[in-house]
């Protein structure tokens, strides 16, 4: 299973000051040297992490992993797609005002919409995914418009495991990651994925061909670096020894 770190976090801490730390291009570039298998950035219309110059950035600079860009299907996200070419591109709907994404697609309903812009990333040789609830009857469905992968919204899942019981959200992804092989599309999963309740999921979909992983991954970041920083500090305000 491949992990592909999202870095819209650190565009956000990034703008909320303006200036360019984190630089999050370098952070990109570090976070492949640590072995990363991919960069995902999710440039919403508000700009409020990623803007357009990031995610044409990471296209551009990060060339020996794979680029993951998500998106819906606004104008101005599909040609910034259409200019960098991405490795994959994953659609995802937006509900305006949202804080996060919060369902998947309903392919039945939109389809019509979805087809044409698969057609097109086929065309451009960018892979696509379409970003679902774990619904096995949804698989045919992607199948049958073109979709290359699906992206299995794993927020119900997290919640779920965060409640002490994950059984039924588990067992509903592996029984769609099973119905997506059976019409031939890969699966890719995220959002809310945790060192914790990746383990479940590791165990019992080993299938899933990548994980995008970001809010959680940064949180980590803080709690396993922050003692190491107040450190750093105490030592930067501590008066200098005298020889
Ligand atoms: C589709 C998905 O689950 C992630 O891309 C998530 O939407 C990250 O976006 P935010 O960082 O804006 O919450
Ligand atoms: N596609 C999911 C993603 O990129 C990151 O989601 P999250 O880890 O920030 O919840």
């Amino acid at each position: 299973m491949k992990l592909s770190v999202n870095v819209n976090k650190l565009a956000l801490i990034r703008n909320s000051r303006g200036g360019n730390a984190p630089d999050v291009l370098d952070f990109a570039r570090r976070i492949v040297g640590w072995g990363a298998h991919g960069i995902t950035v999710h440039p919403r219309a508000d700009q409020r992490h990623i803007t357009p110059d990031d995610a044409r950035a990471v296209a551009a600079q990060i060339t020996t992993v794979e680029t993951n860009f998500e998106g819906d299907l606004r104008e101005e996200f599909l040609d910034l797609v259409m200019t960098c070419r991405p490795t994959q591109c994953t659609l995802v709907p937006v509900t305006p005002g949202e804080i996060t994404s919060h369902r998947g697609w309903d392919v039945g309903r939109w389809g019509f919409l979805l087809e044409p812009v698969l057609r097109k990333l086929k065309e451009i040789g960018v892979r696509s995914s379409l970003f679902v609830e774990a619904d096995p009857k949804v698989m045919p469905q992607a199948a049958a418009i073109g979709a290359d992968r699906v992206e299995i919204y794993t927020g119900p899942y997290a919640q779920a495991f965060d409640a002490g019981d994950y059984r039924v959200e588990l067992d509903r992804i592996v029984a769609t990651v099973k119905a997506a092989q059976a019409v031939g599309v890969g699966v890719n999963a995220g959002h809310d994925l945790t060192v914790e309740n990746l383990g479940p999921l590791v165990q019992e979909a080993p299938e899933i061909l990548e994980v995008s992983i970001g809010h959680h991954l940064t949180v980590h970041a803080l709690e396993v670096g922050m003692e190491r920083s107040v450190k750093d500090y105490l030592q930067a305000v501590a008066p200098a020894k005298k020889p």
